[in-house]
């Protein structure tokens, strides 16, 4: 069953000032229907949802629920066949063409040939900042990222999470408001992976980025939401959206309370509903 999406705006982020909250994405019966040759694939189907500046929302399910799709909708990546689409307000085109995003995506994308600081200017030199200003941002989303002193070393001589993150601070050198990040910590191993999570909340903490955010991992949702939106394929559509009721101070031994294991229940239950094993 597909839930009631129509979300409780209300409840404000951490970082929203007082007053409507802004919703920086808003979809109303979205729908995309992909032509293939094999007929069509109904990869988001009647898709409504609300997403408010400063939240830290997660997108789960199971593959081919329409998650990617989503991501690349609101990046004007992909044309919705039906329903609305908003980021900050206007269309997907305009959003994108006044730079309203930042794009993490599942492996780090980086040129090899570029240096980790030439890798972060690349977006400011195609929008042509300045000299003095390209140089400060490099240096400061350098330093979010905790990368300062590696600006010269070329990303083959990075381990996949610092590569990742050169992949985030680029992401974030052009001060978007919205970070669009799929599965960016998919291909590491958990060590790794719990480190950049705690790194990905402390950076989300001084930033106020509105961040939406593609896993397939339960403990990787709920620990770094504010809002979990459950998927689920054929269609691809929403079955469920978790506000999370866990504080926005969060040590990775969080994991181990009651409160996170009840709200990853739930998340589970949620992908249960939506599963077929018979595919
Ligand atoms: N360009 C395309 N042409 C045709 N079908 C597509 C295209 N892109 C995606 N699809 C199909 O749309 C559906 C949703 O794909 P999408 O990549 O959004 O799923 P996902 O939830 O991100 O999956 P995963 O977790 O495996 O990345 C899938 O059935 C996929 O095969």
């Amino acid at each position: 069953m597909t839930a009631d999406l129509t979300l409780d705006t209300a409840r404000a982020a951490p970082s929203q000032s007082a007053g409507a909250p802004a919703a920086v994405v808003s979809a109303r019966g979205l729908g995309l229907t992909f032509s293939t040759n094999d007929g069509p694939v109904h990869a988001l189907s009647d898709v409504n949802l609300d997403i408010n500046k400063g939240e830290f929302v997660s997108f789960i399910g199971p593959s081919g629920c329409g998650k990617t799709t989503f991501l690349r909708t609101i990046a004007d990546l992909e044309q919705p066949t039906a329903g609305t689409l908003t980021v900050n307000g206007m269309s997907p085109q305009a959003a994108r063409e006044s730079r309203a995003y930042g794009y993490v995506f599942q492996a780090p994308a980086l040129f090899p040939w570029r240096t980790i600081e030439k890798n972060v200017a690349l977006p400011l030199e195609v929008m042509g900042y300045a000299e003095a200003d390209k140089a400060e941002r490099i240096r400061r989303t350098l330093e979010l990222v905790n990368l300062t002193g590696f600006e010269k070393k070329f990303p083959w001589q990075l381990s996949g999470g610092m590569q990742q993150r050169a992949s985030i601070a680029r992401a974030l050198a052009f001060d978007a408001d919205l970070l669009l990040m799929d599965e960016p910590f998919g291909a590491l191993d958990e060590i790794v992976r719990d480190h950049l999570n705690s790194e990905l909340l402390k950076l989300w903490a001084r930033t106020q980025k509105t961040i939406c955010f593609v896993t397939h991992s339960i403990p990787e949702a709920v620990y770094l939401s504010t809002k979990i939106v459950v998927m689920s394929p054929r269609p691809g559509r929403v079955t469920d959206v978790i506000d999370s009721t866990l504080p926005a101070e969060r040590p990775l031994d969080i994991r181990e309370t009651p409160e996170f294991l009840a709200i990853a229940a739930r998340v589970r239950d949620g992908l249960r509903a939506g599963h077929s094993y018979e595919e």
